[in-house]
């Protein structure tokens, strides 16, 4: 087929069956009444057609952008698994291109090899990245939000400070959505030899797990000091957002607007999550505790936003921080704004709890388990802690003195992978929930 306008309408019938299907759907909780397309751009005509694809996807209550590339030649005519294909877009961002009002363009002094081809990886994500060769990966955004992404923006900021823990920003793709120029891919340096926080951290609890009768210490895959060094690269991160971009002290109003908004997203999330409903008397007292943070007491600036240890990537040099998007399923308003770095570490302590115990998912009786994963969890959260403390640069400085506004961003951060688990992965709703009952629970003991 070579008329791309054939293609498209074949395709957009396809989606309200075929979107549901894509991890990267943002919209799994509701069914999809239909689908339009916005813009199209051919950006490779004759045989085979490549295609790209912005549709409006309408769901009860809410209507999306999201981004497609296109082709008759496989399987679902989803280009990205076409490698000779997807090689294309790489030539236009090294050529600095403009295709109908797409503009593919390299960051300035950058040069690239074109002729690779692009292959998907294959890791649950939220949206779709490429790898061409060893050298680069490129991410298209699949929902998509008018303006430049926050993973650009922030990660080019980065880079002019000198942030030693990012991968470098390369390249950008920018489209049109409400007459705004919108990001819809980033292109950045890849290190083939990196290996994710969660591997690292999943591994090393399983060898705790096997030891029976050892103790996290005592195990060859104690990953404390891993944890530790990341709390510095955490902390440091921090403190070049803050000398790129600048930090001012939350006044009434930001912490006003913060407590509400966790308090809306409890509401929201109870409303469809009924097994949240026990934790909600005790998870709003948390979130009306952070009521009581002195103005000016607090620190806010630009923060990663959804940092856990699938964002953190283990190199030769030390850990890289990647994705700074912020949490795909909030509003972008939320997504930019100022908030307190206390947010990325909470995201942090989560992870390390979650690590910790997705092993005890399909074995809630096993006690021994359970005991193992606390152990695990409070060791690695500690050495975390401690790893950010030491890192004295960051404006937060030691996040064990700000124990109650810690604990309700994790609370928030609970509630939110409340949702998120029930969208994706029901099976795993328990690691969250198990979470804010042990969270609240040692709250109510200790008051
Ligand atoms: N610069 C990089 N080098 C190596 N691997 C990377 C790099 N950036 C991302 N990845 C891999 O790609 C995965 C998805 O990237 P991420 O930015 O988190 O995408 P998403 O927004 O879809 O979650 C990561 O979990 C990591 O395994
Ligand atoms: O797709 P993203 O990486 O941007 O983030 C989303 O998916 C994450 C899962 O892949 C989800 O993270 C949750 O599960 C992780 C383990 O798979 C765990 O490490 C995190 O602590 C936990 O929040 C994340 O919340 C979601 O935004």
């Amino acid at each position: 087929m070579t008329d791309p306008h054939g293609l498209v309408d074949k395709v957009v019938a396809e989606l309200p069956g075929w979107l549901p299907a894509q991890r990267w759907f943002g919209g799994k909780d509701r069914p999809v009444t239909s689908v339009r397309p916005l813009r199209t751009t051919v950006l490779r005509g004759g045989e085979p057609l490549l295609v790209h694809l912005v549709v409006e996807v309408e769901q009860p209550g809410r209507s999306e952008p999201y981004q497609l590339l296109i082709t008759e030649q496989v399987e679902n005519y989803d280009a990205t698994l076409d490698h000779e294909l997807t090689g294309v877009l790489l030539d236009l961002i090294a050529e600095n291109r403009e295709v109908d009002g797409l503009r593919f363009a390299h960051e300035p002094g950058v040069e690239l090899q074109t002729g690779l081809r692009g292959r998907p990886i294959t890791s649950e994500q939220s949206n779709t990245s490429l790898v061409f060769g060893s050298q680069y990966i490129l991410k298209l955004f699949r929902k998509l939000t008018v303006g430049e992404n926050p993973d650009l923006v922030l990660q080019r900021a980065l880079h002019e400070v000198g942030c030693e823990h990012i991968a470098r920003p390369l390249g950008s793709i920018t489209g049109e959505l409400d007459g705004r120029p919108t990001t819809v891919g980033m292109l950045q340096q890849f290190l083939p030899d990196a290996v994710d926080g969660w591997a690292m951290a999943t591994t090393s609890v399983r060898d705790l797990m096997t030891e029976r009768d050892l103790h996290a210490n005592e195990v060859g895959g104690d990953f404390a000091g891993e944890a530790r060094r990341l709390g510095q690269a955490v902390a440091t991160v921090h403190a070049d957002l803050e000398r790129a971009l600048g930090t001012q002290h939350a006044d009434g109003d930001d912490i006003e607007r913060s407590v509400r908004a966790m308090v809306t997203r409890l509401d929201e999330v109870v409303s469809r999550v009924p097994e949240l409903e026990p934790f909600v008397p005790a998870l709003r007292e948390a979130f009306e505790q952070a009521r009581d943070t002195t103005p000016g007491a607090i620190a806010i600036q630009h923060i990663h936003g959804d940092l856990h240890l699938g964002q953190v990537l283990r190199t030769v040099h030390g850990w890289l921080l990647i994705d700074f998007e912020g949490e795909p399923g909030a509003p972008i308003a939320e997504r930019t704004a100022l908030r307190s770095p206390l947010r990325d570490v909470a995201g942090m302590l989560r992870s390390f709890d979650y690590a910790a115990h997705q092993l005890l998912v399909g074995r809630p009786e096993d006690h021994q388990l359970a005991v193992r994963a606390l152990e695990w969890a409070r060791r690695n959260r500690a050495a975390f802690t401690q790893g950010y403390a030491e890192a004295v640069s960051s404006s937060v400085g030691d996040p064990r003195g700000r124990g109650y506004l810690l604990r309700a961003f994790e609370l928030d951060k609970a509630v939110y992978e409340v949702a998120y688990e029930h969208a994706n992965r029901p099976e795993w709703l328990t690691v969250p929930l198990s979470s804010i009952a042990r969270i609240t629970g040692e709250g109510a003991a200790q008051s």
